[in-house]
């Protein structure tokens, strides 16, 4: 079956996300490929959407920011966009505040884990608030820190506003903080679709690996397995594993379980359809082929 490509645009409060989309967007239509665009706001009414030409599959995501509020309704509304779209790829506008790990999570629903495929996350960044991110809150300012962190590839904008020390500064730093991402010095977004492929090219030259800084791993369940041998797995993970959530059987119930699993916290809700055992991994620096040995020695009978 085919994947859709999805690519996350992050970036702070009026960074460029939009401007960047837009130029994605232009370079979709001459590629002929299909595009969806699922976009969300802060406020109640979309003004970004109003930039979206009709041709294009837009789903808005209003009320609230992807990562908090409105988790299950994203899910929902990438369903119904995978169902009866089929796009080739999908570009997912953040809201400006929100968390790059998180909007992954966001999106990695074990229910299509084999549809789509994440390209990476991309990260607009305003060079003058950039520079004058001191005097922003501390949240705000680990915000911005975390979105640079996560990226893959980070757009440094505006740099008319700019002067050419400052530009080697900025650049200086964030490769510092990040020194995995391709950066790109730009104004108004200019980057094309191309140098993003190039970028997602590299990815699939290591065959099932997805290339993010932050890597994610799905492993599908066959059978039941013993809660507590899973629980002593749980506790023996690295910490650098942000999240799993997924769905598993334990041998002394028939009915499945919704399993959550954030900052080492362990959730289990009963759930009543039988759907496929996925579950899906988030991390750094972690060697999943560890991680999927122990899980197939869950599933091994004593
Ligand atoms: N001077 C200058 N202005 C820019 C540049 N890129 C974008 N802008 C302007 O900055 C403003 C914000 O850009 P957007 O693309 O809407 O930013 P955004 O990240 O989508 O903003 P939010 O939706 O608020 O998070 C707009 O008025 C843009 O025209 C640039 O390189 N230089």
């Amino acid at each position: 079956m085919k994947k859709a490509e999805v690519y996350i645009l992050s970036g702070f409060l009026g960074s460029g996300k939009t401007t960047l989309l837009k130029r994605l967007l232009e370079d979709e239509r001459d590629a002929g490929r299909r595009v969806a665009v699922m976009m969300n706001e802060l406020g109640k009414v979309s003004i970004d959407s109003d930039a979206i030409n009709d041709d294009v599959a837009l789903k808005e995501l209003l009320g609230g920011c992807i990562c908090c509020s409105i988790q299950d309704k994203l899910e929902a509304q990438l369903q119904g966009l995978l169902q009866d779209e089929q796009p080739d790829v999908i570009y997912i506008e953040t809201t400006g505040a929100a968390h790059p790990v998180e909007v992954l999570d966001a999106i990695l629903s074990p229910l299509f884990a084999d549809e789509l495929i994440i390209k990476g996350i991309i990260t607009t960044v305003d060079g003058t608030r950039w520079n004058g991110r001191k005097s922003l809150s501390p949240q705000l300012q680990q915000l911005i820190l975390e979105q640079v962190r996560h990226a893959d590839f980070i757009i440094i904008n505006k740099m008319d506003d700019l002067k050419e020390m400052e530009q080697a500064n900025i650049t200086f730093e964030i490769q510092g903080i990040n020194p995995k991402a391709r950066c790109l010095l730009t104004n108004f977004s200019q980057v094309s679709i191309a140098q993003l492929r190039h970028l997602s090219v590299s990815f699939e030259k290591e065959s099932q690996k997805i290339d993010l800084n932050l890597t994610t791993f799905v492993y599908q369940f066959k059978i039941a397995i013993n809660q507590t041998k899973f629980e002593e797995f749980l506790r023996e993970l690295p910490d650098t594993i942000y999240r799993i959530k997924g769905y598993l059987k334990f041998d002394y119930s028939k009915q499945p379980f919704l399993f959550q699993f954030s900052y080492g916290m362990p959730l289990y809700m009963k759930e009543e359809m039988n759907l496929p055992l996925n579950l899906v991994f988030i991390g750094e620096n972690i060697n999943w082929n560890d991680i999927q040995e122990q899980l197939a020695s869950l599933e091994k009978i004593n």
